[in-house]
């Protein structure tokens, strides 16, 4: 078995007419979060994009495990256990908590149905989504949304949960909650990465980091390492963490 559990070889894509991704390669180590930084711009979603097939990948190789997922439509990806919390999280604003929950449940036709055990873990990681549990989700904050994002996306059971930018817009004492959830996350097994423009929330939770650079990974190793290398962050992000 792979250390990898998601790795991406000479990955290149298009948008339209525009050439975006120039060769990126990218591996996320099972059971670690991975961090993927980079200034605006970079390549950072089109790479999630790419992985989940939501735009497919003109050369290169998108490996799952053992599985070349390269030209996978997305159903068939996020079946294979990978979760996808977009930049816009997807939530329906109308719709309440629990029928957000719901509609990402397979399976369940009321929450009764849904696995109770995970529910209540979930509720655990994310006490606002019990709370607030039969409002509407429009009507909940910034933090609140990203965590019902999050809590939809790992209302199954995943191998690899990927989300962009979990700590935009969010307070601080929130961007704390959510790294205390992340690393509970962590722990009961699950392999992450993370798109994150906020430098000491990566800095905390990463244990691998890759930067991006005009559509390519230009360094990745360990956070530890890149923390301890102000030249460094200085030089590929333009600031020192
Ligand atoms: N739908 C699109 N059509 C054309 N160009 C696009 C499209 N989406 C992204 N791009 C371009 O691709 C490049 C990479 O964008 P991407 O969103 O992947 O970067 P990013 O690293 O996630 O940036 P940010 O941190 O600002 O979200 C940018 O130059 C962007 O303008």
């Amino acid at each position: 078995m792979s250390a990898n559990l998601l790795s991406l070889e000479g990955v290149h894509t298009h948008i339209g007419a525009y050439h975006i991704l120039h060769g990126v390669d990218l591996a996320v180590p099972r059971g670690q979060l991975t961090m993927l930084l980079g200034r605006n711009g970079a390549g950072k979603t089109t790479t999630l994009r790419t992985i989940m097939g939501l735009w497919h990948a003109s050369q290169g190789r998108v490996r799952f495990g053992e599985r070349d997922i390269t030209a996978l439509h997305t159903p068939q990806i996020a079946e294979l256990g990978i979760a996808y919390v977009p930049e816009n999280m997807g939530i329906f604003s109308d719709l309440t908590v629990r029928e957000n929950m719901l509609l990402a449940a397979r399976g369940a036709s009321n929450a009764a149905q849904m696995d109770e055990a995970r529910l209540k873990w979930i509720f655990e990681l994310f006490p606002a989504v019990q709370k607030f549990w039969d409002h509407p989700a429009g009507k909940l904050s910034g933090g609140q949304k990203q965590m019902l994002a999050v809590s939809r996306a790992i209302v199954e059971p995943r191998e690899l949960l990927i989300v962009d930018e979990p700590s935009k817009g969010l307070a601080p004492a929130i961007i704390n909650n959510m790294i205390e959830a992340f690393d509970a996350l962590k722990k009961s097994g699950v392999t992450i990465l993370l798109v994150e423009q906020n430098i000491h929330f990566a800095q905390r939770l990463g244990d691998t980091v890759a930067v991006m650079d005009n559509g390519r990974v230009v360094h990745s190793g360990s956070m530890a390492a890149f923390s301890a290398d102000e030249e460094l962050q200085r030089s590929l992000l333009g600031l020192a963490l």
